[in-house]
C-alpha cells in the first residue's frame, strides 16, 4: 500500500468508525417518547443550557414525559434524560465507574478545576479520593469548627460596624438595613476555603487584595459560562480560557509556596500536624503506596478544585436559606429558641457556651431548614454521564414508551449518554409530596414523609450528587452552614421586601435575580436588623 492508499484507508476506516458510533447512539432510545426537538444540529442543548428560570422546561417535560424520558442531544443525539429515583441510585451509585463523566462534563470541569479530583476518572479518581479522603473525615472536620465560628463572628461584626453604628447617618436603632448578602457570604466563604484548605489568608471579608483572590474575583466576571455543545467540537481557546488558565497556574504556584515555606521551616505538613487539607493531604499520602502515591502535580492540582468546588457552592446555598428564612419569620424565631434551648443547656452543664458540631447536629428544625434549603435550592442542577457498556436502568415510576406499552426498566447501549437532573429530583410531587415544589422544612421532620429509595450521601438529596463521586465536602459544607445561619441568626433579624420577586436564575448554576431587574445581574438584597440576644 503506497502512502497515499493508506491515509485514505486510514480515512475510510475512521468515517466507518465514527458513523457507526453516530447511528447507534441515534438510533437507541427511539422507543422513548420526549419532547421534539425544532433544531437537529442544536437539539435541546441550547435551549435548556440557556433557559432564564432553572427547573422550568424540564417541569413541563416530566409533566408530559415522566421522570425518565428522551432529550434530543446536538447532532441529533438522543440522550436519556433521568430524575428517576431508582434510575438515578443505578448510574450514580450502585454502577460504581460505569457511567463515567462525559467527555463534554469533563472539558468543562477541567477548564476551571484542572486534573483535580473532580476531573478524573476511573483507578485514578480512586487513588485521589483516597489520599484526599483524611482531609474530609469527621474528626478532621471538628478541627475546622472553630475556623468556621471566628469567621462567621467577623462577618457580624463587620455587618454591625458597616451598617449599624450611629456613625452611619443612614441607620436609626431598630431599623433594617439592606444587606446585599450575595456580596458578603461568598467573601466569608472564601476565606473559610483558604484557611482551611491551605492556611491561606484571602482577607476577602477584610477586602484585602491578594494575587489569587484577584485571579478568583476575575475569573468568572464575563457573563454565561458557554458549554461546549458537542464532546466532538473541539474547545476553542477563549479570554475566559486564558483566565481559567490563569486561575489553575496561580493557585499551583500559591500552593506550592506554602508547602515550600513549611518545609523550610521545618513546619512541613507530615511533621507538624498542621491541620489544612493540603498538610493532612500530604501526610495521608506519603503514607499510600508508593506506586498509588499523587505526584507533586496532582497534590497540587487539588487547591483549586478545592477552593472552587468548596466556596460559591456553600455561600450560594446559604443565601437562599436566608432568602427562605427572611419570608418566614415564625421559623427564624423556632430556631433561635433551639439555639437557645442549647445555649442555656450548656450553661446548666458549666459547658460554656462555644457550639460543638454535636450541639449543631441536635436541633430538629434549624437542620430540617438546611435540608430543605438543599433540596429546594440545589445548586446542582445537572450532571451528565455516559455508560461505559450496554446496560438496562431500573425506575421507580414506570413510564410509556412511543408504542403505549408501559416500562419499568430502559435498556442503554454502550456510549449512551445520560442528563441527571437533580433539581427535578429534589422536587418530585412523587418523592417529596405534593408541595414539593414549595418551601415546608417540617417535611423533614415527619418520617412518613421519606423517599422509599435510598439515594445521595444526606438526607437523600441529590444536591451533593450520589456514589463513588459524590461530593467529598459534604459534611464540610454542612457544618459551615450550620456555623453561619446559627452565628447570624442569633445575632440579626432577617425580612425582605415583599414586593421584589427573586428567581433562581440560570447563570452556570442558579443564581439569585429580581423578576424585572435581570439586567442589574445577580443580586439578594434582605433587610437585616440587629437582634437584642447574645450570639451562639
Ligand atoms: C452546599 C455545598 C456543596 C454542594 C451542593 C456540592 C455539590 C457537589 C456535587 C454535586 C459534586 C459532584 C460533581 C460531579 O459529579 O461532577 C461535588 C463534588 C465535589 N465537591 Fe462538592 N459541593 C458542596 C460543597 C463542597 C465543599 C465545601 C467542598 C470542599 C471543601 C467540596 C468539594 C468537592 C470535591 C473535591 C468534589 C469532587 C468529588 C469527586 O469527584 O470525587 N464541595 N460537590
Amino acid at each position: 500500500m503506497d502512502h497515499l492508499s493508506s491515509t485514505t484507508t486510514l480515512f475510510i476506516l475512521c468515517v466507518l468508525f465514527v458513523s457507526a458510533r453516530f447511528f447507534s447512539t441515534r438510533k437507541s432510545l427511539k422507543f422513548l417518547r420526549g419532547p421534539s426537538s425544532t433544531s437537529w444540529l442544536l437539539g435541546h442543548e441550547y435551549e435548556f443550557f440557556k433557559q432564564i428560570e432553572v427547573g422550568k422546561l424540564s417541569e413541563s417535560w416530566i409533566s408530559e414525559y415522566g421522570s425518565a424520558f428522551r432529550f434530543s442531544g446536538s447532532f441529533g443525539e438522543n440522550v436519556l434524560y433521568l430524575a428517576d429515583p431508582k434510575g438515578l441510585q443505578h448510574v450514580l451509585q450502585t454502577s460504581n465507574y460505569h457511567y463515567p463523566k462525559s467527555r463534554d462534563a469533563r472539558n468543562v470541569l477541567r477548564r476551571a478545576l484542572g486534573n483535580g479530583l473532580a476531573t478524573v476518572d476511573g483507578d485514578t479518581h480512586q487513588r485521589h479520593r483516597k489520599a484526599l479522603n483524611p482531609a474530609f473525615s469527621a474528626s478532621q472536620l471538628r478541627t475546622f469548627l472553630s475556623l468556621f465560628q471566628k469567621s462567621t463572628e467577623l462577618l457580624v461584626n463587620k455587618w454591625q460596624e458597616q451598617y449599624f453604628t450611629v456613625e452611619n447617618r443612614d441607620y436609626q436603632e431598630g431599623d433594617y438595613q439592606v444587606i446585599p448578602i450575595t456580596t458578603w457570604l461568598p467573601k466569608l466563604t472564601l476565606d473559610i476555603i483558604g484557611e482551611s484548605a491551605f492556611g491561606y489568608k484571602f482577607g476577602a471579608l477584610e477586602d484585602k487584595e491578594t494575587k489569587l483572590g484577584y485571579v478568583l474575583k476575575h475569573l468568572l466576571c464575563v457573563s454565561r459560562f458557554c458549554l461546549p455543545l458537542n464532546p466532538d467540537v473541539p474547545l476553542v481557546l477563549t479570554r475566559e480560557d486564558e483566565r481559567f488558565n490563569r486561575w489553575l497556574e496561580a493557585s499551583e504556584a500559591a500552593a506550592r509556596d506554602i508547602l515550600q515555606k513549611k518545609a523550610a521551616s521545618g513546619r512541613q505538613g507530615a511533621k507538624e500536624g498542621n491541620k489544612d487539607i493540603l498538610s493532612v493531604l500530604v501526610r495521608s499520602n506519603s503514607v499510600q503506596d508508593p506506586k498509588k502515591r499523587l505526584d507533586d502535580k496532582e497534590v497540587l492540582a487539588q487547591m483549586a478544585t478545592v477552593i472552587l468546588a468548596g466556596h460559591d457552592t456553600t455561600s450560594a446555598t446559604t443565601c437562599w436559606l436566608f432568602y427562605e428564612l427572611s419570608r418566614h419569620p415564625e421559623q427564624q424565631q423556632r430556631i433561635l429558641e433551639e439555639i437557645e434551648a442549647i445555649k442555656n443547656a450548656k450553661l446548666d452543664a458549666g459547658e460554656g457556651e462555644v457550639f460543638t458540631s454535636h450541639d449543631y447536629d441536635s436541633m430538629p428544625f434549624f437542620n430540617a431548614c438546611i435540608k430543605e434549603v438543599l433540596r429546594l435550592h440545589s445548586v446542582l442542577i445537572t450532571l451528565t454521564r455516559c455508560a461505559d457498556r450496554d446496560d438496562v436502568i431500573p425506575l421507580s415510576e414506570p413510564i410509556i414508551s412511543v408504542s403505549g406499552e408501559k416500562l419499568a426498566r430502559i435498556p442503554v447501549k454502550k456510549g449512551q449518554r445520560v442528563i441527571i437532573d437533580a433539581t427535578s429530583y429534589n422536587r418530585l410531587k412523587s418523592v417529596w409530596g405534593e408541595d414539593a415544589d414549595k418551601w415546608s422544612p417540617e417535611r423533614f421532620l415527619n418520617s412518613k414523609a421519606q423517599p422509599t429509595t435510598s439515594l445521595g450521601v444526606y438526607a437523600n438529596l441529590m444536591t451533593f450528587s450520589a456514589g463513588v463521586r459524590a461530593c467529598i465536602g459534604w459534611r464540610y459544607a454542612l457544618q459551615e452552614i450550620q456555623t453561619i445561619l446559627a452565628g447570624l441568626i442569633s445575632a440579626f433579624e432577617f425580612s425582605i421586601d415583599p414586593t421584589i420577586n427573586i428567581f433562581r436564575a440560570q447563570l452556570g448554576g442558579p443564581v439569585p435575580m429580581i423578576k424585572g431587574k435581570e439586567m442589574e445581574g445577580p443580586q439578594m438584597p434582605l433587610m437585616v436588623r440587629p437582634r437584642a440576644l447574645n450570639k451562639a
